[in-house]
């Protein structure tokens, strides 16, 4: 017994301590600063400190700025200051090479494949509850056979069949709004009418339109997530809910009738490659992955059509020319809205709604001639990137969606790994081609239908609960054209 309690003992110093230095001392080698580190949270205290401070200067502030690094990420802004764009901080007891030199993650991931990255240990535990072992956190061969997989599900014809998965609940959205200014409430929290509504899109894009259990998981996972950000008791909460979403999830599996194709699920069990545990964690990824990220870019899009209404006016224009009255969708007609897609690109470049990728190296990675060592926990900082000026130009935190006009792919950014709001490499998006359909089909109902402006209770505090979200929500003034 004390034996193996010393076993027990010696395996934590090991991997909590012993392993991390030696990365660290290994990384530091290659001459990289960073701010010094407190056992046994690291720099996690500071990093609490700044965010404190700047929340509450936000909370007061009126003015909208769209210059969010310093707010989101106030301690990566004062120490890249001190420290450059690339350097080595600790989130407790892991070292961490902070990222956001678009040369240097370039030269770096040009020699990873998609199946060598790995993700870091810390995120595997808190985020487990997402994502179990789906896609965004399995490694290796196992990533390769979950992302084959899972590819045709959002090959184009299978997304042009789910587009009108995407009316259903956007229209009822817009039939909710229509009875509230009727009733004479003009103001209203666009932010939790999308994400309820994205969450009821992509509940219905992996299970099927009248799938009561759907239903029922869709709820409960909407519940998780409310836990996970808001509950003191988080951890026994998010246990339980877990359970009882993994209970609902096998049961429709068992119960699939075969009408495989439509539905995200149905490529899930294509072939018998994932084994049940699989599937069930693929359909929490597929919720936590989706629903946040694209509700948030239809959210800040709202917030910037409401200030420069100017461009509401254009889109309108536009859908007028592409589409007509707005009424009748057609998948293959949403590539010809330009303008949207600048749009889009903007709102994303200004408010990332994924703010930072993360990854862990599996094998040491040469980078001219200096040596990240196997084992590296990255964090590679996308907000940082979207807003220097360095690569964007003065302009950089302005919003002009016309930057897409001539290189509608990079904006005109003077580094192509500069902008990345799908992430990059083999483990971008795989859902990039679903949110742009999303996206554009719910925009079009949206503004054909009414217009937007600022409500004077708006405060702008932009912050980070994983997505980039406004911490107050997003009142506006909605009147119907
Ligand atoms: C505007 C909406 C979205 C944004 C901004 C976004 C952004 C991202 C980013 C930045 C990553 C990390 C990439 C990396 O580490 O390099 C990612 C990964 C992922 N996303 Fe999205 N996403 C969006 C919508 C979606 C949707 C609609 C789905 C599914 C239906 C989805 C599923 C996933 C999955 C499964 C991964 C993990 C991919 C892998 O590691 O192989 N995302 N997304």
């Amino acid at each position: 017994m004390v034996g193996l309690v010393l076993y027990l003992l010696l395996r934590l110093i090991l991997s909590c301590w012993i392993l991390p230095i030696l990365v660290y001392r290994k990384i530091r080698k290659n001459g990289f600063g960073g701010p010094t580190p407190r056992f046994p949270l690291g720099n996690v205290r500071e990093m609490k400190v700044d965010t404190k401070i700047i929340n509450n200067v936000a909370s007061s502030s009126l003015a909208i700025s769209h210059n969010i690094h310093p707010i989101v990420f106030p301690y990566f802004a004062r120490w890249q200051k001190s420290y450059g764009k690339v350097f080595v901080y600790w989130l407790g007891k892991e070292p961490f090479l902070y990222i956001a030199e678009p040369e240097f993650l370039k030269k770096m991931s040009s020699r990873v494949h998609g199946n060598k990255w790995g993700k870091p240990n810390v995120f595997k535990h808190d985020r487990k509850p997402m994502f179990g072992s789906g896609l965004v956190m399995v490694e290796g061969d196992d990533w390769v056979r979950h992302r084959h997989v899972i590819n045709p599900a959002f090959s184009p014809p299978t997304l042009k069949a789910m587009a009108s998965l995407i009316l259903e609940p956007a229209t009822k959205m817009l039939e909710r709004w229509t009875t509230l200014i009727n009733s004479g409430k003009l103001e209203m929290d666009v932010e939790k009418e999308i994400s309820s509504m994205t969450g009821e899109i992509i509940a219905r894009a992996t299970f099927g339109l009248r799938n009561e259990k759907g239903s029922e998981v869709f709820e409960k996972l909407r519940a998780m997530q409310f836990t996970l950000f808001n509950s003191k008791q988080k951890n026994l909460e998010a246990k339980k809910l877990g359970k009882e979403i993994d209970q609902l999830l096998w049961s429709i599996i068992k119960d699939w009738d075969g009408s495989h194709h439509r539905y995200l699920v149905g490529y899930l069990m294509e072939g018998e490659k994932l084994s049940a545990r699989e599937i069930v964690d693929e359909c929490n990824t597929f919720f936590f992955g989706a629903h946040e990220t694209t509700a948030m870019a239809l959210t800040w899009t709202l917030l910037l059509l409401a200030i420069y209404p100017q461009w509401q006016i254009q889109l309108r224009e536009e859908i007028r020319q592409v589409i007509g009255d707005g009424e009748d969708i057609a998948f293959t007609t949403l590539s010809r809205l330009t303008k949207m897609g600048w749009v889009m690109n903007e709102v994303l470049r200004l408010y990332s709604s994924a703010p930072n990728a993360q990854r862990q190296a599996r094998e040491d990675i040469k980078v001219d001639d200096l040596l990240i060592p196997n084992g590296t926990n990255m964090w590679i900082d996308i907000v940082s990137m979207h807003h220097d000026p360095t690569i964007w130009g003065d302009e950089a935190n302005e919003f002009r969606p016309k930057r897409f006009k001539d290189d509608h792919l990079y904006g005109g950014c003077k580094h192509k790994m500069g902008f990345l709001p799908f992430g990059f490499g083999g483990r971008m998006c795989i859902g990039k081609n679903f949110a742009i359909m999303e996206y554009k089909v719910v925009l079009i109902l949206m503004i054909t239908r009414f217009s937007f402006s600022l409500s004077p209770t708006y405060r702008h505090s932009p912050s980070i609960f994983i997505s980039l979200r406004p911490r107050y929500g997003l009142p506006l003034i909605v009147q119907p054209l």
